[in-house]
């Protein structure tokens, strides 16, 4: 097969972007595995299809594939970048709101620049069934044993779940065992994007996030959402915050539940190329 794709990346997590606008998604679990190999494919934290919308309302419908090929409902670094793919496909002009249709629903994008994109990615959805996580009722801070520590941690979903554990220090080398393990979690059904969350002060955050699906990223867009509002239903953040991951920086504005979140950041291309697979 020749596939020709976008490669591009969103403060350093990196996408394959292909054009489905006018045929059907052409790939399986299997190639598209094969693609996200750094050494023998192309490589990418996150594949994403750009197709017709399924939803009137939208202008178009964005699928997204973890590099093990398990389909994901949404991906905030990912989304700015297909608003600049559109862009640079003639399909979005700069200033303009635009609906796009996820796998969990609606947002809508606008071009602040040709690279720089804010999106309203919607109410964070908080209620344990929604995540989904199991716990018996809604809270700030839920109690769970991950490999014999209990920790602390705040969950929710963006339209993927995320668990969000704030830590005093980001190096300490017990995260790295931790993530993995909180991302398979039996508490979440249909596992979790685990972030460990480090409070600067009121308006900035830093931030890394071990992925289900991916492992761990130079940033992950919608951790970034997760962490400002786990830390703003507990007061312990203002309502614009910058959060710092490896690959740069987010800035999340979030009044408070029942209000959208909006994310603003970096859309980047990195080449075109064609998978010959
Ligand atoms: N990198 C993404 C999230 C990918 C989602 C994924 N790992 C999952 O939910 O399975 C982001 O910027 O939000």
């Amino acid at each position: 097969m020749a596939l020709p794709f976008s490669k591009m990346h969103g403060i350093g997590n990196d996408f394959v972007m292909v054009d489905c606008r006018h045929g059907a998604f052409p790939l399986d679990a299997e190639q598209i595995r094969a693609i996200a190999d750094r050494h023998t494919g192309v490589g990418f934290d996150q594949l994403i299809s750009i197709e017709p919308p399924r939803d009137g309302s939208c202008a178009f419908y964005y699928g997204i594939w973890n590099a093990d090929g398990t389909p994901s409902g949404q991906c905030g670094n990912g989304v700015r970048c297909v608003a600049a793919w559109l862009h640079r496909a003639g399909e979005l002009s700069i200033g303009e709101l635009v609906r796009l249709e996820s796998p969990s629903g609606p947002v809508s994008v606008r071009l602040i620049g040709p690279n720089e994109v804010t999106v309203d990615m919607g109410v964070p959805m908080l209620e344990p069934s929604r995540i989904p996580f199991r716990a018996d009722a809604t809270a700030d801070r839920y109690a769970i044993d991950v490999g014999g520590n209990v920790l602390e941690i705040g969950s929710l979903s963006m339209g993927n779940p995320h668990a969000v554990v704030e830590v005093a220090d980001l190096q300490a080398p017990a995260l790295y065992r931790l993530g993995p393990l909180l991302t398979t979690h039996e508490r979440f059904p249909e596992g979790a994007n685990a972030g460990f969350v480090q409070k600067i002060d009121r308006g900035q955050l830093r931030l890394r996030v071990h992925e289900r699906g991916s492992g761990w990223t130079l940033a992950c867009g919608t951790g970034a959402c997760a962490a400002m509002a786990v830390l703003r239903l507990r007061d312990e953040v203002d309502e614009r915050v910058k959060v710092t991951l490896p690959g740069g920086t987010l800035t999340i504005d979030w009044a408070g539940p029942g209000h959208t979140l909006w994310m603003t950041g970096p859309a980047d291309f990195a080449f075109e190329g064609e998978w010959l697979g």
